[in-house]
């Protein structure tokens, strides 16, 4: 076969139903992919040893472009390269290769400088990309150089992993074209994942999109970057995952408060906090895991539907508490709380909070009509709603035996739907 000179990526979102912030400090949190809110990430080959990257979604409409004879190689120690792609260890975040990049992430700008200021946003995205790309240059591609297009059907800040999806598709596209991984055969979907070994292309894409993941949170769990790589819903304690069945049954309205925040700022927050008053604090974060083990405990216990969703709504309150007791509240979040409350429907802060989403639970015995009132009331006030599906496929690719013109993607209303030939990782 002659040698591939596209390929297009797309990993899902996330939603976390119980456990956010605590899982930061190892705790049990329990979350599921997004199906139908996802990242797509088109890799067109150059021969003119450029990095173009277009990140639209971030407000920036003109690309960034870097040689690659501009990155410092140098600070990429060898090992840290190829010999830790057949380890299931965590790889070594490189911290000097983020300083060494920053003037470069600039630079990337200069063509269209007197048009264009990059703001603190743009530019973790643009680290991010080189970041990746000066880790895992190999020489052992044919490409030299590469165009990157960015789009997302993900509210970009808001809680529902955006930042995880944009990693997860970076890793798996460099990855691909930089050689240390094949295409996968397979068209069969992957959410019934077991988790595949540490030398498996999942692990290997897992554990650089959390690398990624660091580039923008600083101290990531890891939570978001698996669950949008190998998707399903699972139930997540320090970097172990377990497939969850029965929350993909369950069906839930996402509200956007529309109020943006980032999570390293809500991360940072609650590390202050838990700092400043261990004794505290570490309650807080094992009472958080024991809602999501009581969680596990109820799903499997066999009850009734409708005593279910008593259990859960009473779950969902008693997190949504313990969040707001770490700072991680806003008054948007409780706004959104009381009209769906006014709809009988309860409701949690979901991601890093501080803004962003809100998660609601919708009973079986919901009508379409009430969750017509309820979207209504709550788009009244200008909140967004979005309705997906939780679980489903995580990442998954088209090579260049499908014919992409970059017009037809960027145009495209429904990426997943409009292109087919989708590929699984193993
Ligand atoms: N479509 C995209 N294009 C480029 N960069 C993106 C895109 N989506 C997310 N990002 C990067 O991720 C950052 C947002 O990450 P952040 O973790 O703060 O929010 P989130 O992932 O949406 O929420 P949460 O982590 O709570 O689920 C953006 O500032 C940008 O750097
Ligand atoms: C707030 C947090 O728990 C979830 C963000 O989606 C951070 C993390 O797990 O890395
Ligand atoms: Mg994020």
């Amino acid at each position: 076969m002659s040698s591939p000179t596209h390929y297009l990526i797309s990993a899902p979102g996330k939603v976390i139903l119980f456990g956010e912030h605590a899982v930061v400090y190892g705790k049990t949190a329990i979350a599921g992919s997004l199906d139908g809110l996802r990242t797509y990430v088109l890799f067109e080959k150059r021969e003119d040893g450029l990095l173009e990257l277009n990140l639209p979604k971030l407000g920036l409409h003109l690309p960034l472009l870097w040689p690659t004879s501009a990155l410092p190689y140098s600070k990429v120690a060898a090992v840290s390269k190829v010999a830790d792609n057949n380890s299931s260890q965590e790889l070594a975040f490189n911290e000097e290769l983020l300083k060494e990049l920053k003037p470069i992430v600039l630079d990337g700008n200069v063509k269209n400088k007197d048009i264009q200021e990059i703001n603190e946003f743009q530019q973790i995205a643009a680290s991010v990309f080189l970041y990746l790309y000066t880790s895992l240059e190999d020489k052992q591609t044919s490409w030299n150089g590469m165009t990157v297009h960015v789009i997302s059907n993900l509210p970009v800040g808001a809680g529902l992993g955006s930042s995880a999806s944009y990693s997860v598709c970076l890793a798996t596209g460099l990855l691909l074209v930089l050689g240390h991984i094949p295409i996968p055969n397979s068209n069969e979907g992957n959410t019934d994942s077991s988790f595949s070994g540490s030398s498996s292309p999942m692990n290997l894409i897992n554990r650089w999109a959390f690398q990624a993941e660091k580039v923008i949170h600083g101290t990531p769990s890891g939570i978001d970057n698996a669950v949008s790589t190998y998707g399903g819903a699972v139930s997540f304690t320090k970097g172990e995952m377990e497939n969850v069945i029965g929350f993909q049954l369950l069906r839930f309205l996402l509200t956007s408060t529309k109020v943006p925040r980032d999570t390293r700022a809500q991360v940072a927050k609650v590390r202050v906090l838990y700092d400043k008053y261990p004794h505290i604090v570490d309650p807080i974060f094992e009472a958080i895991e024991g809602i999501s083990l009581s969680f596990n405990e109820i799903v499997n216990s066999g009850a009734s539907q409708s005593e279910l969703n008593k259990k859960f709504e009473e779950l969902i309150d008693l997190n949504h508490y313990l969040l707001n007791s770490l700072g991680v509240g806003h008054s948007s979040i409780d706004r959104v709380r009381e009209i769906t409350a006014q709809h009988s429907l309860h409701s949690k802060l979901t991601g890093a909070g501080g803004g962003g989403c809100v998660l609601t639970l919708l009973r079986d015995d919901v009508t379409s009509d009430e969750i017509t009132k309820v979207k209504s009331a709550l788009a009244t006030l200008g909140f967004e709603c979005f309705e997906t599906q939780v679980g489903g496929n995580g990442v998954s690719v088209i090579d260049s035996s499908v014919t992409i013109s970059k017009q037809e993607f960027l145009s495209s209303e429904n990426v997943q739907q409009h292109f087919s030939g989708w590929k699984h990782f193993t």
